[in-house]
């Protein structure tokens, strides 16, 4: 639901409450606000000791949940750890006002076995399991080096248990360019394993090009989804190095090229289903990122909202922004959607330059600017 209030300020563009269009109208003192169903996180890496305490309020606050990414040292492999990280998690949610809840997974291994599996489901706090191809990215270490070959028992008890396949979905294989990865995890890995298990529930993570969007939308609704980050939808390759080597702005996969851009934005703004938020919010301490070989992943917990309305709303699109942010995920998770509203208020607000804790700081995406659409509740 939009709807208009009044505050003194300059022209501003208005959407007709419930009509699902966009006009332009010319509305002097004119301010909006948009009310949209509670939003769910469908990709979030929270960490854990000082860090965790540090980022975790920034998503508890506006997400009712968030699918909680196992990727510490050492990697979350079992129900067990999960179950304790999951704890961890609410611990540090202690006395803040909030009902957050962590939707946990297991880091897929060459290991994992089909009884893992069926302990984490019985857990009733893990959700998924997530496939980091060893090597791919940060903490991927321990992840999959065959997944053909030593994965599909496991496999097979997730299409049981109904258990979805998160999926960094990038090729390791140094001799394919950075920016061919996706592309050729898709040819090799992706469409050969939804052939021999085509009842796996996949989602592929944080996707990045024109290549994934159109396989994606080529699978079978409710089988296959995609979650997009605000970074890939705001953003291309350009912005790395625009001025000088921007290291806030590296994650992986890597940012893309315009055109991959488009396409990723013209597919969640077209109101398509197997597209839902998944932030990939993925703070690292200011030195690591700020270094001579800097971490890949952005911290955009705190600026997530904001920059999703804004994407949207540059393509006038916002009538599709609460399918995207709050329904697309729970319905293919099979969970109900959140009945809390959120509002998102079109005022300027200015990000934070960075947040500080006991032992260093970090720098948010689009630190020192000013954005709009600033979420609170009614
Ligand atoms: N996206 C990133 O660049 N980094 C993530 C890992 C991941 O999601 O690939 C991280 O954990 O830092
Ligand atoms: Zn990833
Ligand atoms: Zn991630």
């Amino acid at each position: 639901m939009i709807k208009s209030f009044a505050l003194p300020s300059k022209p501003s563009r208005l959407y007709g409450p419930n009509t699902g269009d966009y006009k332009r109208v010319k509305s002097f003192g004119v301010r909006m606000e948009l009310s949209i169903a509670q939003p769910d996180d469908w990709h979030l890496h929270l960490r854990d000791g000082e860090l965790l305490k540090t980022v975790v309020s920034h998503s508890a606050k506006q997400f009712g949940r968030a699918i909680i990414m196992p990727n510490l040292r050492p990697p979350i492999t079992t129900t067990a750890a999960a179950v304790s990280y999951h704890d961890s998690i609410l611990k540090a949610l202690q006395g803040s006002n909030t009902d957050f809840t962590p939707l946990m997974t297991l880091y897929l291994t060459d290991k994992t076995t089909p009884h893992e599996i069926k302990l984490a489901r019985e857990s009733g706090v893990v959700y998924a399991v997530k496939l980091y191809p060893a090597g791919a990215t940060t903490n991927s270490q321990d992840g999959v080096t065959d997944l053909f070959g030593k994965c599909v028992p496991a496999l097979e008890e997730m299409i049981n248990q109904n258990m979805p396949l998160l999926v960094h979905g990038e090729v390791t294989d140094p001799e394919v360019d950075i920016f061919d990865r996706e592309r050729v995890f898709i040819e090799t890995v992706l469409k050969p394993l939804i052939q021999k298990l085509p009842k796996l529930k996949v989602v592929m993570e944080h996707v990045t090009t024109m290549d994934a969007i159109k396989f994606v939308e080529s699978c079978e609704e409710g089988s296959v989804a995609a979650t997009v980050t605000p970074q890939h939808l705001l953003l291309n390759r350009n912005s790395l190095f625009q001025g000088g080597l921007q290291p806030h702005k590296y994650c992986l996969p890597v940012l893309k090229r315009e055109t991959h851009r488009q396409a990723i934005v013209s597919a969640v703004t077209s109101g398509n289903k197997r597209f839902f938020l998944g932030t990939d919010s993925a703070p690292h301490e200011r030195r690591t990122k700020e270094s001579s070989c800097g971490c890949a992943g952005i911290f955009n917990a705190p600026v997530a909202l904001s920059i999703y309305a804004k994407v949207f709303e540059q393509v006038g699109a916002l009538d599709k922004l609460e399918a995207f942010t709050s329904f697309n995920g729970p319905d293919f998770y099979g969970l109900p959607r959140n009945t809390k509203k959120i509002s998102l208020k079109k005022t300027a607000w200015k990000v934070p330059e960075s947040y500080s804790y006991a032992s260093g700081s970090i720098v948010p995406m689009s630190a020192g600017q000013s954005l709009e659409w600033l979420p609170f509740f009614p």
